[in-house]
């Protein structure tokens, strides 16, 4: 497997994140895992990405990476000229809790909340959120707030938790899987509500996908195998969610 490297000539100096060499080896001595293996990645403001990967390639680890979950075993990693390779764990928690949003294929919402009161919880804690109402309007659940989690559908409930994922403003959002347990139509109204918090917000937003189709949506795609980026592909266009199918 060849290595992509980005050309010193390529890398443009208003990145969000500036990834070099970003490797992760869990496990000890005879049990070890390379999960990556040396990723070179230049993450831009307001970019949309798309990350495409076969089971166990790493996207999950490098996801969990840049959002400060985890912490790699060698290279550089810095956000906006920070180190985060390098911070300690007050300096992550902050990390977490001021700039990144997370959204997981699972949607973890409090069932006893209702979804007013789940994005809530966030606003809370918050240095400068946005109001629930405002945040659940911007995914397209104004009319659906005071329901509980039982009473709304699946992509309705993700549609919650993108919702308290952004309450609070996050410069980055990082999305797992978001659609891997919806059907096509919901799924539709999950990315729908990512791309309008990527557009409005002008949130640089990371999200995982099995589903190659999506990648239509995004600025840029990167691929995945065996812990490296092997393939990076800029759309000349974004194509519109509902256009999508898979
Ligand atoms: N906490 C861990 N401890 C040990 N090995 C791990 C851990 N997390 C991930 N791995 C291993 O690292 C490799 C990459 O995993 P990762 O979850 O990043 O892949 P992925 O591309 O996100 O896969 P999937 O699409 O199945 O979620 C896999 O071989 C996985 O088993």
């Amino acid at each position: 497997m060849t290595h992509v490297h980005t050309p010193v000539s390529e890398l443009r100096s208003d990145a969000v994140f500036h990834v070099r060499g970003l490797t992760k080896i869990y496990g000890e001595e005879t049990a070890t895992v390379r999960a990556l293996s040396g990723v070179d990645l230049d993450l831009h403001s307001g970019e949309l990405v798309v990350l495409l990967g076969a089971s166990g390639s790493g996207k999950s680890t490098l996801l969990n990476i840049l959002g400060g979950l985890d912490s790699p075993t060698a290279g550089t990693l810095d956000f906006r000229g920070r180190s985060l390779a390098e911070a300690d764990e007050r300096e992550l928690t902050s990390y977490r809790r001021d700039v990144v949003g997370f959204v997981f294929q699972f949607y973890n919402l409090i069932p006893s909340l209702t979804a007013r009161e789940n994005v809530g919880l966030i606003t809370e804690i918050a240095r400068d959120p946005m109001t629930a109402e405002e945040a659940l309007t911007l995914v397209g659940l104004g009319e659906r707030m005071d329901h509980f989690p039982a009473q709304l559908s699946g992509g309705e409930q993700q549609r919650v938790a993108i919702a308290r994922a952004i309450a609070k403003r996050p410069e980055v959002l990082l999305c797992d899987e978001p659609t891997g347990a919806l059907d096509i139509k919901t799924g539709i109204t999950v990315l729908e509500a990512i791309q309008r918090i990527n557009r409005e917000l002008g949130t640089l937003t990371v999200t995982i996908t099995h589903n190659a189709a999506i990648a239509a949506m995004a600025d840029r795609v990167l691929s995945l195998s065996d812990g490296l980026i092997v393939s990076e592909k800029r759309n000349a266009s974004r194509a519109a969610v509902a256009s999508l199918e898979w």
